[in-house]
């Protein structure tokens, strides 16, 4: 019996038929990735694609079971095909490079697919497929798994929620002086311990920690002092590092344990509404003698921590070979992580804040959620089981409308339910606040070389001005490149030509009208991918659209009716992406303009009061912070 006849029984002779002649594209080729490509092959796909940026790690071989110690180093996507290709059925082509890059990867490129599996590991990337489905209309199956939890979710684009109609989780940053000097959490500590303390010791970057933010939480002008004052005294303990000098160890402890925090304590303002730290007693340090070898999984008492401190620092200096030499925190490095665990501990012992086992602080300082294969192996075969019912291929569970389809959850992902492991919700029709599938129209201009360098800004905006009929004063933003080209009160750019201005193959174009007084009416903001196609003549060709008129009040009553609905739906996907950078929605006070609606493109929603100008290419582009 062939491997084939199995699908053939479950989705019938002519939708194997069908299947056999479908493109997908499988983006990411780790954990989830490589286990959609197999799945795919399996299924019987006619042609598969798949994308990955990356090299192997040794450190993915437990999980990423198409590579082995000998790959390491080596392409993930190509070497994931060579692993694959003596089982399969399907056409496989890899490709290694950034998903994002619209040099190798154009709209078009993408456009030879029927589908489109993610298997990634970052907001940015999601977001870019997410929308570059939307553009192309063509379905995603969007999936993430975070240790035992994982989702997947089909998107069908106009039908049903995309990827960016639910509010994601965004990794926490602090304001500055939680860090350096109010902490109330031993993650505080921690960060304190790791990205200040530790590189200002053992590295000479010492630019600013990440985990600390711009923000410096406060206004008190004392305490943004005594902050930068404490930064400068940290270079005579980075002496006694480098001179390893191990007779001052205990100058480190009374400075950072007992002398700081005393100077910290005559901040009055601070202790006003919080517990006061207490210094470190300098007995303490003074009597403080290690045992061997004390478990990592247990809490040691605040002595312990001190004489380990002491004990791990001399072995860190031993390892500074000469002046320049830098030590790098690795959470698998056993000493700059006792180092960043007793620092944080003793910190917490000051400031009344529990202790955490070396364990515990391993996991939050190296960021860990463990990636678990099966998890992976189970979404992955969700995914592409999914597909099936996005394609329609199912004859049993024929597909009336998109919100038929089921997304999934396991249990602790959703939260939906305590009794099963999984559980099904059926789609949602996209959220009207949406900036990304419903705030906007989409379309693709098309555009030749001769267009790009002699039609100028000017001419685009007359052009889209005309053609989709905005009658208020219009704004035009490179979203790609995060610039405003064109304002009411920006008009530099219009006489340059597109090309003058970098805009090139793939470029992405916000074009949207001024937000009038209530009740005047606006036109909807219209998104456009710049698709530079073959052709010696000077031509553009504008998509077919109807842009509709909107009015200013309507616009905001939906919006407050549908935010409770967001915020709904976020609880459901808390907690099951792995997800990084996403900025906040900020109000556009300095135009008034619908941008802070458009909350998508990172800094889209860009704060216009903050608009500065980029140094780097061009004087007169405005770059959105
Ligand atoms: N923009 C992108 N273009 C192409 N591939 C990408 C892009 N962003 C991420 N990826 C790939 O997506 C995959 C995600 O897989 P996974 O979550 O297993 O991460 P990993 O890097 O393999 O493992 P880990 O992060 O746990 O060490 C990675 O192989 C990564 O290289
Ligand atoms: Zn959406």
């Amino acid at each position: 019996m062939g491997r084939d006849s199995s699908i053939i029984r479950i989705i019938g002779p002519e939708n194997y038929q069908r299947l056999r002649s479908l493109k997908c594209l499988v983006v990411g080729a780790g954990g989830i990735g490589s286990e959609l490509l197999k799945d795919c092959i399996l299924m019987g796909f006619g042609e598969i694609h798949i994308v990955d940026l990356d090299t192997i790690d040794l450190s993915n071989l437990n999980r990423q079971f198409l590579f082995r110690q000998r790959d390491v180093k080596q392409a993930k996507a190509t070497t994931a095909v060579k692993a694959v290709k003596h089982f399969s059925n399907s056409k496989l082509v890899p490709h290694q490079g950034n998903v994002m890059d619209t040099t190798r990867f154009p709209l078009h490129w993408f456009d030879q697919f029927d589908i489109f599996l993610n298997g990634l590991d970052n907001l940015a990337a999601r977001r870019y497929v997410n929308k570059i489905s939307q553009f192309l209309k063509k379905p995603l199956v969007e999936s993430g798994t975070s240790g035992f939890d994982g989702h997947i979710q089909p998107i069908i684009p106009g039908e049903t929620e995309c990827f960016d109609c639910t509010k994601k989780e965004t990794p926490k940053t602090f304001p500055v002086c939680t860090i350096r000097s109010t902490p109330s959490q031993p993650i505080h500590c921690i960060v304190w311990a790791k990205n200040f303390l530790f590189n200002q010791l053992f590295t000479s970057d010492h630019s600013a920690p990440t985990g600390e933010n711009d923000d410096w939480g406060t206004n008190d002008k004392k305490e943004i002092e005594r902050i930068k004052q404490e930064t400068n005294e940290l270079n005579s303990l980075q002496q006694i590092i480098r001179r390893q000098d191990k007779s001052h160890i205990s100058d480190i402890l009374i400075k950072l344990f007992n002398k700081d925090i005393k100077k910290l304590l005559q901040l009055d303002n601070l202790w006003k509404a919080r517990a006061k730290p207490t210094p470190l007693h300098e007995k303490l340090i003074e009597n403080a003698t290690a045992k061997k070898h004390p478990s990592l999984n247990v809490s040691w008492p605040i002595e312990e921590q001190v004489c380990q401190f002491v004990t791990v620092t001399q072995r860190l200096m031993e390892r500074i070979v000469d002046e320049n030499h830098n030590i790098e925190f690795d959470k698998d490095d056993p000493d700059t992580l006792l180092f960043v665990a007793t620092a944080a501990n003793i910190r917490s012992h000051v400031f009344g804040i529990p202790i955490k086992t070396v364990f515990d602080i391993k996991q939050i300082a190296g960021n860990i959620i463990p990636a678990i294969a099966t998890t992976n192996a189970i979404v992955a075969g969700l995914s592409t089981l999914t597909a099936l019912r996005v394609l329609n291929l199912l004859p049993y569970a024929p597909v009336k409308a998109a919100t038929d389809i089921n997304m999934a959850f396991t249990a602790r992902a959703s939260n939906l339910s305590k009794d099963r492991y999984l559980s099904n919700p059926k789609l949602a029709r996209p959220n009207c606040n949406c900036a990304v599938c419903v705030k906007v129209e989409r379309g693709v201009i098309n555009i030749t070389p001769k267009g790009l360098s002699e039609l100028t800004v000017g001419d685009l905006v007359n052009l889209l001005r005309e053609k989709y009929q905005y009658p208020n004063e219009i704004s035009l933003l490179d979203t790609s490149d995060q610039r405003l080209l064109v304002d009411y009160d920006f008009e530099d750019l219009l006489h340059r030509t597109l090309s003058q201005i970098n805009l090139r193959d793939g470029s992405v174009l916000l074009f949207s009208d001024e937000e009038g007084d209530e009740n005047s009416m606006y036109r909807k903001p219209l998104e456009l991918y710049l698709n530079v196609t073959s052709g010696c003549e000077r031509q553009i060709k504008l998509p077919d659209l109807q842009v509709p008129l909107l009015k200013s009040t309507e616009q905001e009553e939906t919006k407050q009716e549908d935010s409770s609905k967001a915020d709904a739906n976020s609880e459901n996907t808390a907690g099951v992406v792995i997800l990084d950078d996403e900025e906040e929605s900020t109000e556009d006070k300095a135009t008034g303009k619908r941008l802070r609606s458009l909350s998508e493109d990172n800094s889209l929603h860009a704060k216009r009061a903050k608009l500065s100008y980029s140094a780097i290419e061009d004087e007169d582009v405005i770059e959105i912070e």
